[in-house]
């Protein structure tokens, strides 16, 4: 996706307070078509709140949220909010409603034709790996919280708004199945057509999932970059400690076979693997047997590293 799109979505000076309380204190930032921004940070420093001002379900103290251009107070809540999917931490699927339709929800209030509905819905059931002749019928009582996620998520794609808003996605999970749909997630075509805003205050979920990164502290943008800026490059103290705990396995998840081999596209690009694989990715494939795929041990992709880690912070410095 190139750059040089326009923002879909511009945040300027935006602050909120409750009470006495600044929650979101002076934040901008600005989304082009197709990227993904992970809102990251600590319990209690300003996300949800953040996040819920850009479809106004939280009114702004000061600032301006614009939506392709549009000053977001200028359009109706309701046709705003139709223009953007969003997914609430607590699911919020309606108890009542079966599966199907649950998901139909924001399709039928948009008056689309019921085949239409139901051929997208049958769809995207399908799609998220709930088979719908098995799940379509069901109430929200007899499925796992899994379940009940990729069923929130259905609903916030099905009328396919540009925009989606996802407020801990999958917050209720372990953390086993949290990185299982995680990938799911990342593979979902609905979703790379699409400009998404997610928030979380998981580090791993964060530098899986975001192009950009805002990662907030007490109400305040700490830093607003790529992950692999965030890592390499952090803004300040806070921004460091936040990270120093998974720095290596961060390091792991974000430098590619194409950083540590970077002059030798033979090795960059074994049998199974490209020069955007992770380093991560590469040790998985080697501890499970794959080694015959690889043109390197682990001890020479180990030690690559270590001189791609090298490199970075050197480049860094300069
Ligand atoms: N309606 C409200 N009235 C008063 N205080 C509120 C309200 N909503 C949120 N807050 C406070 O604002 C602060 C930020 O809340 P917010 O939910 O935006 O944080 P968060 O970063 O999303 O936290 P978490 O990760 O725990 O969900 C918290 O201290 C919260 O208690």
């Amino acid at each position: 996706m190139p750059d040089s799109l326009p923002p879909v979505i511009r945040v300027s000076s935006l602050s909120k307070r409750f009470g006495a309380h600044a929650v979101v204190r002076e934040v901008s930032f600005e989304l082009a078509a197709g990227h993904t921004l992970v809102l990251l940070g600590p319990s209690g420093c300003g996300k949800t709140t953040l996040l819920k001002m850009l479809n106004r379900l939280i009114e702004p103290d000061a600032g301006t949220v614009e939506i392709n251009d549009q000053d977001v107070r200028h359009q109706r809540p309701e046709a705003l909010r139709r223009g953007m999917g969003y997914v609430i931490q607590q699911v919020g699927l309606l108890p009542h409603y079966t599966v199907a339709e649950n998901v139909a929800v924001v399709p039928r209030l948009l008056g689309q034709a019921p085949a239409a509905i139901a051929e997208r819905t049958t769809a995207l059931l399908a799609r998220l790996h709930l088979p719908p002749a098995r799940y379509a019928g069901q109430y929200p009582h007899q499925l796992s919280g899994g379940q009940q996620q990729r069923v929130g998520l259905a609903r916030a794609l099905a009328a396919d708004p540009p925009i989606v808003l996802l407020d801990e996605p999958f917050g209720a999970l372990d953390p086993i199945t949290r990185a299982s749909i995680r990938r799911e997630f990342r593979e979902l075509e609905e979703l790379r057509r699409k400009t998404v805003v997610l928030v979380t205050h998981d580090v791993t979920e964060a530098f899986e999932l975001a192009d950009q990164i805002l990662l907030l502290d007490a109400g305040q943008v700490q830093q607003l970059g790529t992950p692999r800026e965030l890592l390499f490059r952090p803004a300040n103290d806070f921004v460091r400690r936040f990270f120093a705990a998974e720095r290596l396995a961060l390091q792991l998840r974000t430098l590619t076979l194409g950083d540590v081999f970077p002059d030798n596209t033979r090795q960059a690009s074994g049998a199974s693997f490209t020069t955007s694989t992770t380093v991560n990715e590469a040790l998985e494939a080697l501890t499970t047997g794959d080694q015959a795929a690889a043109s390197f041990t682990m001890a020479q992709l180990m030690a690559a590293f270590g001189d791609a880690l090298q490199r970075e912070e050197d480049a860094w410095k300069r």
